[in-house]
């Protein structure tokens, strides 16, 4: 629908975009990025009309941008510019039906009923139909913003040009606006190309994105082609770090500030970790990344409070999160900040141990409980039935992602290691078990001193976490046994 080639141009005799060229179908949005003098509002003013091109074409559904009078290109293609010359007197109505002046035959002359509902329906979308009849200039600039989109929408021409429509609006009048305009690319074929400076809005909500460098292209392509760390890095000249959004299939980006953090202590120690009849409790003096299927917040964080509480053997709860939140609440500890997992095993027999390595160190906290051990290659042939081993693994390092799953890796193939070595058996199977079935896996780093890739089993991080959970699950299967001939 809109295509642009080798597109090159700028003021007076300065060029300051040069061979630009994509292309946007009906339906799709195209969002531009770049930082900023990059050129973004530049290549936009030339794809508009505003500014002439020195050389390259635009065309939009396969004619030249030249060829279209001045309303008949309005009529195809609305523009929200980033600043708004308009007279501020206007009430809100009066601004949005402006959009409507490329389908009059006069200046407001000839009102039709198809005028009237287009400016309704653009009031509606941008939900100002309550302020109608307010003059423009008793708005906020958020408010107002809505009202200039309004104003393109009502417009109802197949290309629609935004420059940061999502300037001046609050969170949930970015989303409104960029989950409308989606929605009318999709319901009504229309060709949008935006410019954005939120890059992770931009990757949510477009289709291709263009990377703008000092007036050329840095990158052209599917959200996950351009948002790429390394890519961003380098054009923005600014330190981030890549992650998928969690629910759609869009790379986010997060800012890394060079302000580290500080505190006193940057190291934990065994001793940090408490234990009771209640639970094995550690409160860190720094907060560590945490990556864990505990039973309060489960997954990836960065946590300063971890518990391990005890539960009695007939502990029964609908919604054992809920009430583990409140739990932790009666501690007086913040469930924000906390990492809870519960046993029915004595946890003042947890076995805690700390392992020295060149990096620093692995401390290792067990508790297990393998009445109702399970055979994994067995499960399917059973009911299920608590157990639980929990394994906390604490390194003292800094840990890549990779290394966070290769040590959760290590660590149960550890854990396994020593039921085998002690025998413990599935009751129904009679087979070596390998688990229970609500076993829980915690590891968490400082992410403090020496950077440590890597946590398989060659390595010294792996070994640590290898000898240390295969030991601590002995020494704590044995307790347990001890503990239930007493019973
Ligand atoms: N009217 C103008 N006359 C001369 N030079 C201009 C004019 N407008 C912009 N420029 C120059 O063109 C370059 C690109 O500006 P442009 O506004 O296109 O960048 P941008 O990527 O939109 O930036 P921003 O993110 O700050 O809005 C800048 O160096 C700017 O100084």
């Amino acid at each position: 629908m809109l295509k642009i080639t080798e597109l090159t141009g700028g003021y007076g005799g300065r060029e300051i975009i040069r061979r630009i060229s994509f292309e946007v179908e009906k339906g799709q949005v195209l969002g531009i990025l770049g930082p900023n003098g990059s050129g973004k509002s530049t290549l936009m003013k030339m794809i508009s009309g505003v500014l002439p091109a020195k050389s390259g074409t635009i065309e939009i559904g396969g004619r030249r941008l030249a060829q279209f009078g001045a309303k008949e290109l309005a009529r195809q293609m609305a523009v929200l510019p980033q600043l708004h010359p308009h007279a501020f007197s206007h009430t809100v109505q009066e601004t949005v039906a402006l959009g409507r002046y490329p389908h009059q035959g006069g200046w407001l002359s000839g009102w039709s009923a198809q005028d009237e509902a287009a400016v309704q329906e653009a009031m509606q979308l941008m939900d100002i139909t309550r302020y109608s009849r307010t003059l423009l200039d008793q708005l906020s600039g958020g408010e107002q913003q809505r009202v200039f989109v309004a104003q393109a929408l009502a417009q109802d021409a197949p290309v629609l040009l935004l420059d940061e429509p999502t300037n001046h609006l609050d969170i949930n009048h970015q989303k409104e606006l960029l989950d409308t305009i989606k929605k009318q690319a999709i319901d009504k074929g229309l060709t949008v190309v935006s410019i954005f400076h939120d890059v992770n809005l931009a990757s949510m909500y477009c289709d291709q994105l263009l990377l703008l460098n000092e007036g050329e292209v840095a990158g052209y392509g599917e959200p996950h082609e351009v948002v790429k760390e390394k890519e961003i890095q380098a054009v923005y000249r600014t330190r981030i770090s890549n992650h998928p959004h969690p629910e759609l299939p869009k790379p986010q980006i997060t800012l890394l500030p060079e302000v580290k953090r500080q505190s006193a202590r940057t190291r934990i120690h065994a001793e940090d970790l408490k234990l009771s009849v209640d639970m094995v409790t550690l409160e860190s003096p720094v907060p560590l990344k945490t990556v864990s299927s505990a039973v309060v917040n489960a997954g990836a964080g960065w946590y300063r409070t971890f518990l391990n509480r005890h539960v009695s053997v007939d502990y029964n709860c609908d919604d054992s999160t809920a009430e583990m939140t409140a739990f932790i609440e009666k501690c007086g500890y913040k469930v924000t900040d906390t990492v809870a997992m519960m046993t029915a095993v004595r946890t003042e027999d947890a076995i805690v141990k700390e392992y020295e390595g060149a990096f620093g160190s692995v401390i290792i906290a067990v508790t297990a409980g393998v009445g109702n051990a399970v055979d994994v290659s067995r499960a399917a042939e059973r009911a299920v039935q608590v157990g639980t081993i929990n394994t906390w693994v604490l390194v003292n390092g800094t840990l890549s992602d990779e290394a966070f799953i290769q040590a959760m890796i290590t660590a149960t193939e550890a854990k396994t290691k020593a039921l085998f070595q002690e025998e413990v058996r599935d009751p129904l199977t009679n087979t070596i078990a390998t688990g229970t079935s609500t076993d829980s896996c915690l590891i968490a780093a400082t992410q403090q001193g020496e950077k440590l890739p890597y946590a398989g089993p060659v390595t010294e991080l792996g070994a640590l976490i290898g000898t240390g959970v295969f030991e601590c699950t002995v020494e704590a299967i044995r307790l347990y046994m001890e503990a239930k001939q007493k019973w």
